[in-house]
């Protein structure tokens, strides 16, 4: 396979030919120690990473993502992570919920068209890591969002996918109904805190887009059908600059208030950093429950782990991120994509907080959609992995 990427923390399949499920769910990636080379008696090839004060918890034997007759020991770092006292962490959520968007958010951007099936492959290979949800497309304008137009077809493909939520984005009720003729359980509105935005991404101000959204609501009201709400431009909008902090609270209100069960707060631009996300997390909270809360944060100017931090640390528990870092807005130039998903579940995890996603296989679905579009990954942990892994299998 030639993955090699088996120090990586979190839930394992239990199937015999892949990583043995760790002792404690925080396992340990220890990337940068040296491997030790030991020959075993039936003349195979045993690395081992160099012992250290740590406690070992579990020994991987892996065929699925080594490089074939390669074992690993991994080193538990939960014996160093003292989240539960230390007086900076104590009150970061213990398990957080990611939210997948790569799908729809990370492929709407694409020029060249990505084939159906390789949209659906990808969603799969998603599902199958354990993420809880994975937004799959959008029914939207194909004039708008060609790369997303075959998203009929799409749904079509994970039919009988079962694993996960597999939400889509609807900007009116003919969307709405397209979607549920397709199959979608879950749908997502997109309003913006930004008058400009709002016009340039529907074509609709800030308060009408609230009165579409209002009849999406209660339509899916009618067919028990949960409705997702993301505000965009929290922080800054491309043409308004600065946006607000009450605005962004007014349409989140809004929309918890027409029924949505969650609202996700886009920093669509990438500009936001702490300084500014924590005075726009606490007008939100104010007015919607933080437990109701998501965070989304695009990468432009690399902050997006640093603003996921802090807003762990003022309670939100469900974010949102796309694989290997893919995406960007169609109506928001320069912008570029999601927090990368691996980046994610690296520092989650590393923070001793859970999350059911087994990132090696975040990593092969990363790997599957990069080697698609010919291009590097834009997580720093998958380019890190693989290097190591690469060199491991060289050793
Ligand atoms: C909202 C509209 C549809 C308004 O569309 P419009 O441009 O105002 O035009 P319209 O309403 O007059 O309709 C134009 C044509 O689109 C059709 N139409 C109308 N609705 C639909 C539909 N649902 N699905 C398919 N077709 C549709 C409609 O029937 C008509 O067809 P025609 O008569 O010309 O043949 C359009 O502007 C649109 O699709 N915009 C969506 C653009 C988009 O997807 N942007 C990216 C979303 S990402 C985002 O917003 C941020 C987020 C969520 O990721 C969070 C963050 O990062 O901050």
């Amino acid at each position: 396979m030639g993955m090699g990427i088996c120090w990586i923390q979190g839930r394992r399949s239990s199937s015999s030919n892949s990583c043995k499920e760790y002792d404690e769910d925080v396992g340990d990636t220890f990337p940068w120690r040296r491997h030790r080379k030991n020959t075993s008696q039936n003349g195979s090839v045993r690395r081992t990473m160099s012992a250290g004060p740590r406690k070992v918890v579990s020994e991987i034997f892996c065929d699925s993502h080594c490089s074939p007759g390669l074992e690993y020991k991994t080193k538990s770092i939960s014996d160093n992570i003292q989240h539960m006292t230390n007086k900076f962490l104590k009150d970061i959520p213990k398990f957080v919920k990611i939210v997948e968007v790569g799908p729809r958010d990370g492929l709407q951007n694409e020029k060249d068209m990505v084939p159906t099936s390789v949209k659906v492959e990808l969603i799969h290979r998603l599902v199958s890591s354990g993420l809880p949800v994975v937004e799959a497309t959008s029914f939207v304008s194909p004039t708008r969002v060609p790369q997303l137009s075959d998203a009929a077809e799409v749904m079509e493909g994970i039919r009988n996918l079962e694993g996960a939520r597999l939400p889509v984005l609807t900007p009116n009720l003919k969307g709405f109904r397209a979607a549920v003729a397709a199959g979608a359980k879950e749908v997502a509105i997109f309003a913006s805190a930004s008058e400009s935005f709002s016009k340039a991404n529907i074509n609709c101000s800030i308060e009408e887009s609230l009165d579409r959204y209002r009849a999406v609501t209660s339509a899916a009201k009618e067919l028990a059908i949960p409705v997702r709400g993301y505000v965009s431009c929290v922080v800054g909008c491309p043409t308004e600059g600065a946006i607000p902090p009450s605005r962004v609270a007014y349409v989140a209100k809004e929309l918890y208030e027409m029924g949505c069960f969650e609202i996700s707060l886009g920093d669509t631009i990438g500009v936001a950093t702490p300084g500014t996300v924590v005075p726009m997390l606490e007008a939100v909270m104010a007015v919607v429950p933080v437990n109701k809360l998501a965070v989304h944060f695009h990468d432009t100017y690399g902050q997006s782990l640093s603003n996921i931090l802090v807003s762990l640390q003022m309670g939100i528990s469900t974010i949102d991120s796309s694989v290997a870092g893919l995406g960007g807005c169609p109506y928001a130039k320069g912008a570029t994509g999601n927090v990368a998903t691996e980046d994610v579940v690296y520092m989650l995890h590393g923070l001793g907080i859970k999350t059911n996603v087994d990132l090696a296989k975040v990593m092969s679905a990363g790997n599957f959609i990069n080697n698609h579009l010919g291009r590097q990954s834009g997580s720093k942990t998958a380019i890190a992995l693989n290097r190591v892994a690469a060199d491991a299998s060289k050793m």
